[in-house]
């Protein structure tokens, strides 16, 4: 097989790299990071105006907030920016005051709650590790057979799922129903924050279903690939295939690679509908096994090309999606930034109170050679090494992975790498080196999130595969802070309008103060997540406390880097709320006298059209 591997690739022509970028700012990020740059065989193609929001901008000239120093250390400084709008900004130009800090005291206001909801398990993992202990990187866990029932969902949280991924391509729409049921209850009853993410079944081409059996094969067999309906037990050896196409498609010659490479057959004739194929390299066929072709050491990319991104079967599953109110879908096999915007538009019209994020999964050479353009539609990205694997050679996959990484983080979209991280931990307790070598790379390159399939799904092992994850993520992300190898000065601007730069500034700002003065925190109180997924983008050292009164926005900062999201009924009056929260998080045993903390907010102001933006800088009374 191996060898196999090695031929297949030898042909390879053209090298894959996603990265557009063609003006000189990016030109010169782009080396800054040392990140393979240029257009490259016709596989990308150059976009000027998206090469706008790259100008580069050094976050150092941002911090428009001046110190000053108060009695023994307290309350130093607090910076206000009024946005442009009607009154005194209305040319446009930031309106800037420095003050001293000073209790404002709205009256006649009732009292907001004073509830302060947090994830139980993030809450008990800051009291034993403390602030700066508490891990940063996500966790997603694939749900199946070995992880649904409550109390093995209940590991799973407590043992650090941050989002649970429910996987249309197997299980029935009951089977997803009462994971869901039994997620949201523990959420209710147990106080966890389980965010849940919705995959669809894409335009994959696989095997039939086997009649739920499962076949070895042996090396010079003789198998029949087939897109005929056959009724009943299908002949010996003789295999259905999903895609209609198929049997036109291939050429003698060609190569079937079976799950990625566990399985090759060599294409040696085609008699109508039916494909005789030789095993080449001989393994297992499991049921719905996904299938590529190659041809000449290239993936025919003409493939699966005429089926939907979003069949006919996806569409009904995104409709059970929204009716359940998952918390994100992700699509696979996108190709285009268009599917996600018609997908978005759906969801929109079909749930117009809550938004469902939309994951685009980079699995293909299509979403490869479109990929910025996915990116800034969707509300994150994942990428699905194992299909990304059948479809670019091997070797390809971990640099695709890192520029899929720092483009999503650029551009400001929650990134998951996922499959494959602990393998051997489906049979086996105890991962790889080379397995938490990987892990290891995949938190050093800020991903936002890692996720589990098999392991967690069907594997023998899912809560020891979850602890591999969260005790590797610690040690990394420790490391990091170490030896200081997140730089937070190399991002570009994202915002192309006044108010999001400003935004993008205070955030920049906040978070090269929170470093260098070592803060334990940076709070933000944010109505929609924007301000906290910017000082998310920015990485910094401590952790991001982010206030939201959206429970639904609560439950989608779940999936990004660093952010510990709480629910809390603020108001306009941000002494007033950090007041509150100073009191609440002491009472809670989360802060003490004298830490010191940076905050930022995006409220809106009743009484002007304009946002109250302002960072300060504060210790914990
Ligand atoms: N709901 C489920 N019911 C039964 N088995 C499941 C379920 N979800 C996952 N599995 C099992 O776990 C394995 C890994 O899960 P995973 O979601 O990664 O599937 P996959 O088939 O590799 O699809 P994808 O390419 O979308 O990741 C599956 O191949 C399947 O055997
Ligand atoms: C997760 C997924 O779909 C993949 O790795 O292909």
């Amino acid at each position: 097989m191996e060898l196999a591997l090695q031929s297949a690739h030898s042909m390879i022509s053209p090298s894959w790299s996603v990265r557009p970028r063609v003006n000189a700012a990016a030109a010169q990020l782009n080396t800054h990071h040392g990140l393979k740059k240029g257009m490259q065989s016709g596989l990308q193609h150059a976009r000027h105006d998206d090469c706008q929001r790259y100008k580069e901008r050094s976050i150092l000239g941002a911090c428009c907030a001046k110190q000053k120093k108060g009695a023994q250390g307290d309350a130093l400084t607090v910076v206000t920016e009024g946005l442009e709008s009607d009154g005194p900004i209305s040319n446009g130009a930031p309106h800037q005051q420095v003050h001293r800090d000073s209790l404002i005291v709205e009256e006649g206001k009732p009292e907001a709650t004073s509830l302060l909801e947090i994830d139980s398990v993030t809450e008990e993992e800051l009291k034993e590790k403390g602030l700066r202990g508490t891990r940063r990187t996500k966790l997603v866990c694939t749900i199946g057979p070995a992880c649904c029932s409550p109390a093995q969902l209940e590991a799973m949280a407590k043992g650090g799922m941050n989002v649970a991924r429910i996987n249309m391509c197997h299980g029935t729409k009951e089977w997803h129903a009462q994971v869901i049921r039994n997620i949201r209850n523990l959420n209710a009853e147990k106080g966890y924050n389980v965010a849940i993410m919705m995959d669809t079944e894409g335009s994959e081409v696989h095997m039939g279903d086997l009649g739920g059996a499962s076949f070895k094969t042996e090396d010079g067999e003789v198998w029949t690939f087939t897109v005929r309906k056959l009724k009943g037990p299908l002949p010996a050896r003789t295999i259905h295939v999903n895609y209609e196409g198929f049997a036109e498609d291939v050429i003698t010659g060609d190569e079937l690679v079976v799950d990625g490479g566990m399985v090759r057959f060599e294409v040696i004739d085609k008699v109508g509908p039916d494909v005789h194929c030789r095993c080449s390299d001989p393994g297992l066929l499991l049921p719905r096994a996904n299938l590529t072709f190659w041809r000449a050491g290239q993936v025919i990319r003409e493939g699966n090309s005429m089926l939907p991104t979003v069949s006919a079967k996806d569409w009904i599953d995104i409709d059970f999606g929204i009716a359940e109110k998952v918390d994100f879908i992700a699509i696979s096999f996108v190709r285009t930034a268009e599917v996600v915007k018609h997908l978005k538009s759906y969801i929109a019209a079909r749930s117009p109170r809550r938004q469902i994020g939309v994951i685009a999964k980079i699995e293909s050479c299509e979403s490869l050679s479109n990929l910025e353009d996915i990116i800034i539609v969707s509300d994150g990205a994942m990428v699905g090494r194992s299909d990304l694997g059948a479809q670019i050679p091997l070797e390809q996959v971990p640099a695709v992975q890192q520029e899929v990484v720092h483009l999503c983080r650029e551009l400001n979209k929650p990134v998951i790498v996922a499959s494959q991280l602990l393998e051997s931990m489906i049979e086996y307790p105890t991962p790889t080196r080379a397995e938490v070598a990987d892990v290891s790379e995949i938190v050093r390159q800020g991903v936002d999130a890692m996720m589990l399939s098999g392991e967690s799904a069907m594997g023998q092992f899912p809560e020891k595969a979850l602890g591999v994850l969260r005790t590797v993520s610690l040690r990394m992300e420790e490391w990091c802070q170490q030896e200081k190898l997140v730089d937070a000065t190399s991002l570009q601007q994202l915002a192309n309008t006044l108010p999001g730069q400003i935004s993008e500034e205070i955030c920049n700002a906040a978070t090269l103060m929170a470093n260098k003065l070592e803060a334990e925190a940076i709070f933000v109180y944010t109505k929609g997540g924007y301000m906290a997924s910017l000082l998310s983008r920015n990485r910094p050292d401590c952790l991001i406390f982010a206030f939201t009164d959206s429970k639904e926005v609560k439950t989608t900062l779940n999936m990004r880097w660093g952010l510990i999201p709480i629910a809390l009924n603020f108001s306009e009056d941000m002494e007033g709320n950090l007041e509150r929260t100073f009191s609440l998080l002491k009472m809670r045993g989360l802060m003490k006298g004298g830490d010191l903390i940076v905050a930022v907010s995006d409220l809106p102001c009743s009484n002007h059209s304009n946002m109250l933006q302002s960072i300060q800088v504060r210790r914990v009374p």
